[in-house]
């Protein structure tokens, strides 16, 4: 369970966004619903850890993500799973390796059983020894899941993660989110602006800006 309260942040221009405090329980699939500028990706980031946020706290389960201090990026590799909205890999290696990092970032000892498990669930064992150039938009959307997965997170987090899909992609990639999210008894919380993604989840957290 992720939990917010009493969340706000000031950028440096002064521009200052407000967030209504929520629970997002595990098995729950999420919507971050908002207008463009609203704060969908501020609060994503501050959800994270990646972006300390200016009040208020972020909870997962027992643990304060910004009284971690050092040990907020092994907490995150080992308990988050977050799909960008473009996919990022480290091109001088190839899908496996580039999975091997990320259990190794957790801390965690190295499964290639488990590696072998997430690509063949999501169709991409034949690709375990390809560059990540290599893949098409849809083959490294399936690859970013596979790695928001792959440590068995207690939370995964999607920004925009269908955006450049097509229908039939959008309606894959959306189906494997929601069904390792299920499989884990992860929560899932998605960004988006996509109408074709409000159609798949039914809880919806609005971002407002709270225009001050
Ligand atoms: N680094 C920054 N410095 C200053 N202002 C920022 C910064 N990042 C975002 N903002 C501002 O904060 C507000 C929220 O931005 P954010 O990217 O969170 O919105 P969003 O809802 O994700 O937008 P979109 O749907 O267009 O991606 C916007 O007004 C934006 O201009």
């Amino acid at each position: 369970m992720i939990t917010i309260s009493s969340l706000a942040h000031v950028y440096p221009t002064g521009k200052k966004i407000y967030f209504e405090d929520a629970k997002f329980l595990d098995n729950e699939n999420w919507l971050i619903l908002g207008d463009s500028g609203s704060g969908k990706s501020t609060l994503l980031n501050i959800m994270t850890g990646l972006l300390s946020p200016t009040k208020g706290q972020v909870m997962l389960n027992e643990t304060n993500l910004y009284q971690l201090g050092g040990k907020l990026d092994k907490f995150r590799a080992k308990h988050m799973g977050i799909v960008f909205q473009k996919p990022y890999f480290i091109q001088s290696l190839n899908v496996t390796e580039n999975l091997k990092l990320t259990q190794s970032l957790a801390g965690l000892s190295k499964n290639p059983e488990r590696i072998t498990e997430v690509l063949e669930s999501l169709g991409l064992i034949d690709k375990r020894d390809a560059f990540t150039k290599e893949l098409s938009v849809g083959q490294l959307q399936r690859l970013s899941i596979a790695r928001a997965v792959l440590n068995n997170p207690s939370i995964i987090f999607a920004d925009e993660p269908t955006a450049s899909l097509d229908d039939r992609n959008t309606e894959k990639v959306l189906d494997l989110l929601i069904n390792h999210a299920g499989r884990q008894n992860a929560s899932l919380i998605v960004a988006t602006h996509d109408k074709r993604v409000k159609e798949m989840i039914s809880n919806i957290y609005f971002v407002n800006g709270g225009n001050s």
